[in-house]
């Protein structure tokens, strides 16, 4: 054990707790990414504090946008400050780094495009082996020049113009939604808008594709998703936004499913009625596995009795819930099997690898398979728990070790892409001071 290791609590008993969730990574990376390229100022309130969005801000800052602090309209004591985005003309020549960050890899190449000056992009070890050629192809097919030596991957240089033509690009987006977002958010800036046609396997994470275009019509853009894989946007200008953002609904998940895990109840204030974030399955997965859900108009509020049932469930819409659902699958009292998620073998590690060997150390019975797990539960006990610096490992990790007492996550820290504050989240939850 190193002293940056977690010996992260094993169950106290029943839960009887109310979390307050920080706001979605994917609605914060967005609404920057579209506040960067509005024609006049915007304000985020609630927005996600984590490396994540930083980076994205960061990134917008030395691509010539403002982004300031500003007086938090959050109510809790520790809420984040809310952001205010003052766009300017695009101008490159500063390199940007994206850390791990999918959403900064993948949405800024497009807006790098727009400077008149190359943008060189890089980012973490993990980073440089996540799938980027597809997003790299379309930009080329619209005329962009970059130069990346063939990788496919980070590092690469975008060698803008200072204006993108645009048009149509067909492109094979199943290795990840976030290609077709990256394209339609800065389409409304390209001189012809632009049209992306998917050709390939069925795209993952639909619903972040949904919440792109929802935001784009926030901002007043013109988006036409009425055909299956075709999306369309029109070029024109888009308008300032003043949102408050969602709470992270992905990040929310551990919590919840650590009360069917002890048994008890924990509440997530704010859960939104109608929503685009994919993380909003994770209703409907508790129930499966057992647990009471119930939805009101203040918060999402889930109760088990610390059994928990196995499921057979595609998470292709949902796959960035898998770690969770996993974790959860092999404390359940029957076998489950995740399937429809191939494609996170490419997300911030090869999660099913990483998941199956995990699972298997702490005594799960784990099969891999193509495009997904099977998890045969068996008594576990503690073990060191390795993360791969990923957020959602150290998620999971937490959520065995209340059945596996003795577990030591690992780099524990790896956490704040996403949620720099889960771990004194997680030991309030179960101390009952939440
Ligand atoms: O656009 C987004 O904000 C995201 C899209 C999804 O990516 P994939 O389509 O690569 O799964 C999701 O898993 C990721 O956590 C966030
Ligand atoms: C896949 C994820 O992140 P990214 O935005 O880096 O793709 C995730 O958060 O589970």
């Amino acid at each position: 054990m190193t002293p940056a290791d977690w010996s992260a609590p094993a169950a106290p008993g029943p839960l009887d707790a109310t979390v307050v969730l920080p706001g979605s990574k994917s609605l914060t990376n967005r609404y920057l990414v579209l506040a960067a390229l509005a024609s006049g100022v915007s304000r985020l309130r609630r927005p996600l504090r984590s490396r994540d969005t930083e980076l994205m801000a960061a990134a917008l800052r030395s691509l010539g946008a403002g982004v300031e602090d500003a007086t938090s309209s959050g109510h809790h004591a520790d809420a984040a400050p809310d952001w205010i985005i003052t766009p300017s003309a695009l101008r490159g020549g500063r390199p940007i780094d994206c850390g791990l960050a999918g959403t900064v890899m993948r949405f800024l190449p497009p807006v790098a495009a727009l400077c008149r000056e190359p943008v060189a992009f890089d980012g973490d070890a993990q980073a440089r082996v996540r799938p980027m050629a597809a997003i790299l192809d379309a930009l080329r097919g619209l005329g962009v020049e970059i130069e990346d030596e063939g990788r496919g991957t980070l590092p690469f240089e975008v060698r803008g113009t200072g204006t993108v033509t645009g048009g149509t690009v067909v492109m094979d987006a199943s290795a990840s939604s976030q290609y077709i977002s990256a394209l339609l958010l800065a389409g409304p800036r390209f001189e012809d808008g632009v049209t992306v046609v998917h050709d390939g396997k069925p795209v993952p994470s639909e619903p972040h594709i949904t919440m792109t275009v929802e935001t784009l019509r926030d901002a007043g853009a013109d988006v036409d998703d009425s055909e299956a894989n075709t999306w369309r946007v029109e070029p024109g200008e888009l308008l300032p936004l003043d949102v408050t953002v969602e709470p992270d609904l992905s990040n929310a998940a551990p919590f919840l499913a650590a009360a069917l895990v002890s048994g008890g109840t924990v509440r997530v204030p704010g859960w939104p009625q109608h929503t685009t974030q994919a993380g909003d399955r994770i209703r409907d997965v508790l129930d499966t596995m057992g647990a009471d859900v119930h939805l009101s108009a203040e918060a999402l509020a889930v109760t088990g009795d610390g059994t928990v049932s196995g499921l057979d469930v595609d998470l292709h819409d949902a796959a960035e819930l898998t770690p969770v659902v996993a974790a959860l699958a092999a404390c359940a009292d029957s076998p489950s099997i995740i399937r429809g998620v191939g494609h996170i073998r490419g997300h911030e590690t090869d999660r099913i690898t990483a998941l199956a060997t995990e699972l298997a150390a702490l005594g799960a019975e784990v099969t891999e398979r193509e495009d997904g797990l099977r998890i045969d539960p068996r008594p576990l006990h503690g073990a060191p728990f390795a993360t791969y610096a990923d957020h959602r490992m150290v998620m999971a990790g937490a959520l065995l070790a209340l059945r596996a007492p003795g577990t030591v996550v690992a780099d524990p820290g790896t956490v704040a892409k996403t949620l720099p504050t889960f771990v004194p989240l997680w030991e309030r939850m179960l101390s009952g001071t939440a």
